[in-house]
């Protein structure tokens, strides 16, 4: 109920229309029910009557609700399908706006066909409640009361009776449908969503499907689901079915009791006979108004799954919580210090998962520090807490002397330029990739970073240049390709700090030397953070960290450390072929 009412307060600015669309719906059900009772006492009446003439205003009254059902409905339409299509609208960009802030902490725990299900599907779904539930329910109860109103015109038992017909078929039609299909409706959604997500992941994974032979498991996989959605569509429309047919029942049962019990009412005089075509039709007629709500029904606890998959992932809990009244950031003419101070980091918030313990770094303005050290050692993760995507578990970090939480997260990461390891390249052209790093960028600012990036020549010699399409996550470029456009990107935001994470892990040598000249020009003006698994042109950086199981292990410069005879120095020697086979 509460998930109910909160889905019912999205529409409050939108309270006219449906005043509006309610009104208009019934208009329109009110002159089928005025249509059909009518053309029956029409047809009534002129076997009976002699003088056409007494017929004019029933005729007239025909013909006018003729016109205006047909123009009630197109208007309702429009006006219920607007005010839900700028719902549906209003909704998803919120969702989307509660979703970046869980970005990439929170997102991680779900799959992306998941995502995209509860962004797209479930936020339709929702239209069931707007469109089908609430203004039909408005509808229906307004022409129950309006066939009681028209029937105790001519007897109050057939005035209760057919309420009592119309009240029977409400109510136990929407509850049979709502009752059998409650559970069904959920196992829908989780298994559209399950459905999405294993195509989601089959696509983007499929070379790998292949490689390794996967592909008739996989398609097994996606049978056995769609094999299962297609039992639960077929429960669903027997369900339908089952409704359909008591609803049938019931309105003819209704119809069967009225004429019983009129037929000796106009025999005794108290109903003119005239009229008893009216009253059988206009029974007939009234049970339009209940059509909708059983389907409505039927959807609701779908409807109410959708609601709370999307509120689940739209109420869950930022990992980072940004404060409220943010600091300016000053502006440094002379550069940017970060400080890292006492870091210790888990992603689980348990004690014995710790990722990093006690980092101490500083980088200061103009600074190169770099950051070695084995897989998993915990590099990329003390990128994620520069950028604020999670906040230390303990310990501190600064920018210019101020807690990096006093900021608001988009001046902070305004100021960094960022080559993630994994960075995303959009199914699209060279020039709108490099753009969302500063949208108002020329071409010729485009091929100066390309040039820095060792990417200009490559560029040049595609035939659509800057508007060639990359392709889904860049696929179209090769790895190396791919990290210098990322690069690119990169020097394009022209940030004070630069974060540069494996920038030349998939460049060949000669090309990552020329990368590491551009970016050492580049270097120079910033304050940079390097990681890298490569121990190349380290000589250049003013301190280099060894990291090791999420510890700084060592620390210096290159000289110092290759002195120090230690970690650093044996990954050197391992990556330049010189150590002796007895030291391995
Ligand atoms: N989102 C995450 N949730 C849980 N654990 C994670 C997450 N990301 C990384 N880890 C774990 O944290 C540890 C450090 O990972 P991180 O990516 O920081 O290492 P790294 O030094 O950058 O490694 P590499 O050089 O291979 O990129 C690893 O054990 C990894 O499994």
């Amino acid at each position: 109920m509460k998930l109910f009412t909160r889905l019912l307060s999205w529409l409050a600015p939108f309270a006219w229309q449906i005043v509006l669309a309610t009104l208009l719906g019934c208009i329109m059900i009110a002159s089928n029910v005025a249509l059909l009772s009518m053309a029956a006492y029409l047809i009534a009446a002129a076997a009976i009557t002699s003088l056409l003439m007494l017929l004019t205003v029933p005729i007239a009254i025909v013909r006018f609700v003729g016109v205006v059902r047909p123009f009630s409905r197109y208007a309702e339409r429009l006006v219920s399908h607007h005010i839900t299509f700028r719902l549906l609208a209003r909704l998803r960009v919120w969702v989307y706006t509660r979703l970046e802030p869980l970005a990439p902490a929170h997102l991680l725990r779900y799959r992306s066909g998941d995502i995209l299900t509860r962004l797209l599907a479930d936020i339709d779904e929702l239209q069931n409640i707007y469109l089908r539930i609430l203004s039909p329910l408005i509808v229906a109860s307004m022409i129950c009361l309006l066939t009681f109103a028209l029937f105790s015109l001519f007897s109050l038992l057939l005035a209760w009776v057919a309420l009592a017909f119309l009240l029977i078929a409400g109510v136990s039609g929407p509850l049979l449908a709502w009752f059998l299909s409650r559970k069904l409706g959920k196992q829908q959604l989780t298994l559209r969503a399950l459905q999405k997500a294993q195509l989601v992941d089959g696509i983007q994974g499929i070379q790998d499907i292949l490689a390794y032979g996967q592909s008739t498991a996989y398609e097994q996989n996606i049978r056995a689901v769609d094999a299962a959605l297609g039992r639960v569509q077929a429960r669903l429309a027997q369900i339908s079915g089952l409704q359909e047919a008591l609803n049938d029942f019931l309105m003819n049962l209704a119809l069967w009791v009225i004429l019983v019990l009129a037929i000796p009412l106009v025999a005794s005089g108290a109903i003119n006979a005239v009229y008893l075509g009216f009253l059988g039709l206009l029974i007939l007629a009234s049970f339009e108004a209940l059509q909708p709500l059983a389907q409505a029904f039927q959807f609701l606890g779908h409807s109410l799954a959708a609601g709370k998959r999307l509120f689940e992932i739209a109420d869950a809990e930022p990992p980072v919580v940004e404060t409220k009244e943010p600091l300016p950031i000053e502006d440094a003419p002379t550069g940017y210090c970060l400080e890292v101070e006492h870091v210790e980091f888990s992603y689980s918030h348990n004690d014995k998962d710790v990722v990093l313990d006690d980092i101490c770094l500083r980088l200061q303005p103009g600074q190169r520090v770099a950051i070695v050290g084995p897989s998993g050692a915990g590099k990329s993760t003390l990128v994620s807490l520069l950028l604020r995507f999670w906040d230390p578990t303990h310990g501190l970090i600064r920018l210019n002397g101020k807690d990096i939480r006093t900021y608001a997260l988009e001046d902070l990461r305004a100021l960094i330029g960022v080559v993630m390891q994994d960075t995303y390249l959009w199914h699209h052209t060279l020039r709108s990739n490099l753009l969302l790093a500063r949208s108002g960028a020329s071409d010729s600012e485009l091929m100066q970073v390309l040039e820095q990036a060792q990417l200009r020549e490559f560029v040049n010699q595609l035939p659509q240049g800057l508007d060639t399409l990359i392709g889904e996550q860049g696929l179209r470029l090769s790895g190396g390709e791919r990290q210098r456009l990322a690069v690119a990107r990169a020097l394009l935001k022209n940030a004070p700090i630069l974060i540069l994470d494996e920038v030349t892990a998939n460049l060949d040598y000669l090309t990552e030397q020329k990368l590491l000249d551009a970016l050492d020009m580049l270097m120079r003006e910033r304050t940079t953070l390097l990681i890298t698994h490569r121990l190349r042109a380290m000589e250049r950086m003013d301190e280099i960290l060894v990291f090791d199981s999420g510890h700084i292990k060592e620390r210096g410069t290159h000289s110092q450390l290759l002195a120090a005879n230690g970690l650093y120095r044996r990954m050197f020697e391992l990556q330049n072929g010189i150590l002796t086979f007895s030291e391995v």
